[in-house]
C-alpha cells in the first residue's frame, strides 16, 4: 500500500511542535480543524498569529481550494487555541500518516481537545443545506479497506497498539453542543448523526448514497475520520461537526449534482452561526474539568 514508509518519527514531530511553540509562545488547549470553506472560524480569534505551512519545517502543503494552508494561534473566549486552516486529504495523494500528523502536533503542543469540522453531503433526507450534524459516530469505509492511519509500527509515545473506537466523540461535549445550539437559537438546524468518509475525490454515486442510507449514515465526506482516529489514539478528547453543504442524490433521475464551488459557497454562508457556535463550544471546553466520568 506504500502508506507506511517514510512516516514521521517522534523526534521529527517533536521538532515541528517545538518550532511552533517557540514561534507562537502559546500552549493551546484546543486544536481546531476547519473543513472546506470553513477557515473563517479563525477570523474570530483574538490576537491571531498566522503561521503559513510553508514556514513550518517538514509540514505538508494544502492543495485544495477552500483550504488556505496556515495555522492560526490565538484566543477564543479567553481559551488559547490553534486553528488549522487547510486540512490534508487522502485523495490529494498524501499517505494517511501525513493526513493525520497535525493531530499529533496538537497533542505535542499541549492540546487536550480536538474540534474537527467538515463540509459534507447529507445522506439522511431529513437534513438540508445549512444544517449542522454533531458527530455521534462514524463509518470509516477507507479504513475498512485497509487504509487506517494507525497502520504500521505502533508509536507508543502516542498511544496503544489497539485503541478502542466505541466512544470517539465525547458524550459530554455532544450534550454540551446540542445545549449550546439551543441557547444560541439554532436548535432547528442542529442534529446528532453518523458521518461516513469515502476516499474521494469522486463524489458518491446514487447507488453508493443509497447503500450509505441503508447503513445508517447521515452525512458523507472525504475527511475527518482519520484525524479523529489519530486524535483518539493519542488521548485528545474529540468533538466533531458536519456542515451540510450538499443534499445527497438518492434517486437516479437527478438534475443537480455536487460540485466543490457550491460546497464552498454553502460553507461560507454558515460563517455567522458557525463562529458563534465554535466560540461558545471552546468556552465550554476551556471551563470543563478534565473528567470523563459523566459527573460534569
Ligand atoms: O471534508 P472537507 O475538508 O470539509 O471537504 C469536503 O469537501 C470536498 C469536496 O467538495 C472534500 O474535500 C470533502 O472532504
Ligand atoms: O456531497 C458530498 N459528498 C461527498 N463529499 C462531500 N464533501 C462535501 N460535500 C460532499
Amino acid at each position: 500500500m506504500g502508506d507506511v514508509e517514510g512516516r514521521y518519527t517522534y523526534k521529527q514531530l517533536k521538532e515541528i511542535a517545538d518550532f511552533l511553540k517557540e514561534t507562537s509562545k502559546m500552549e493551546p488547549k484546543v486544536g481546531i480543524i476547519c473543513g472546506s470553506g470553513l477557515g473563517t472560524i479563525a477570523d474570530a480569534l483574538v490576537d491571531p498569529l498566522v503561521i503559513n505551512y510553508s514556514q513550518i519545517p517538514n509540514f505538508p502543503r494544502s492543495t485544495v481550494k477552500g483550504h488556505s494552508g496556515s495555522l492560526v494561534f490565538g484566543c477564543l473566549s479567553c481559551v488559547p487555541v490553534v486553528v488549522m486552516k487547510g486540512r490534508f486529504h487522502f485523495y490529494e495523494g498524501y499517505p494517511m500518516w501525513k493526513v493525520t500528523m497535525p493531530c499529533r502536533i496538537f497533542k505535542l503542543l499541549g492540546c487536550s481537545y480536538l474540534f474537527v469540522s467538515n463540509a459534507a453531503g447529507s445522506i439522511n433526507p431529513k437534513y438540508k443545506v445549512g444544517d449542522i450534524i454533531v458527530l455521534r459516530d462514524h463509518i470509516y469505509y477507507v479504513g475498512l479497506s485497509g487504509y487506517n492511519p494507525l497502520r504500521g509500527p505502533n508509536e507508543w509515545e502516542f498511544g496503544p497498539r489497539f485503541p478502542p473506537t466505541s466512544n470517539c466523540y465525547d458524550v459530554d461535549l455532544r450534550k454540551a453542543g446540542m445545549r449550546i445550539a439551543k441557547e444560541l437559537g439554532y436548535e432547528d438546524r442542529f442534529y446528532e448523526g453518523v458521518y461516513a468518509a469515502l476516499a474521494g475525490p469522486s463524489y458518491e454515486s446514487v447507488a453508493e448514497a443509497r447503500m450509505l442510507l441503508k447503513c445508517g449514515v447521515d452525512s458523507v465526506g472525504m475527511s475527518t475520520i482519520p484525524e479523529v482516529l489519530v486524535a483518539v489514539h493519542c488521548g485528545l478528547t474529540v468533538f466533531g461537526i458536519s456542515i451540510v453543504t450538499e443534499e445527497g442524490n438518492l434517486e437516479w433521475a437527478v438534475t443537480k449534482v455536487p460540485n466543490h464551488l457550491e460546497v464552498l459557497a454553502a460553507a461560507q454562508a454558515m460563517e455567522k452561526p458557525l463562529r458563534e457556535f465554535v466560540t461558545a463550544m471552546v468556552k465550554f471546553m476551556g471551563n470543563k474539568k478534565p473528567c470523563r466520568c459523566g459527573c460534569c
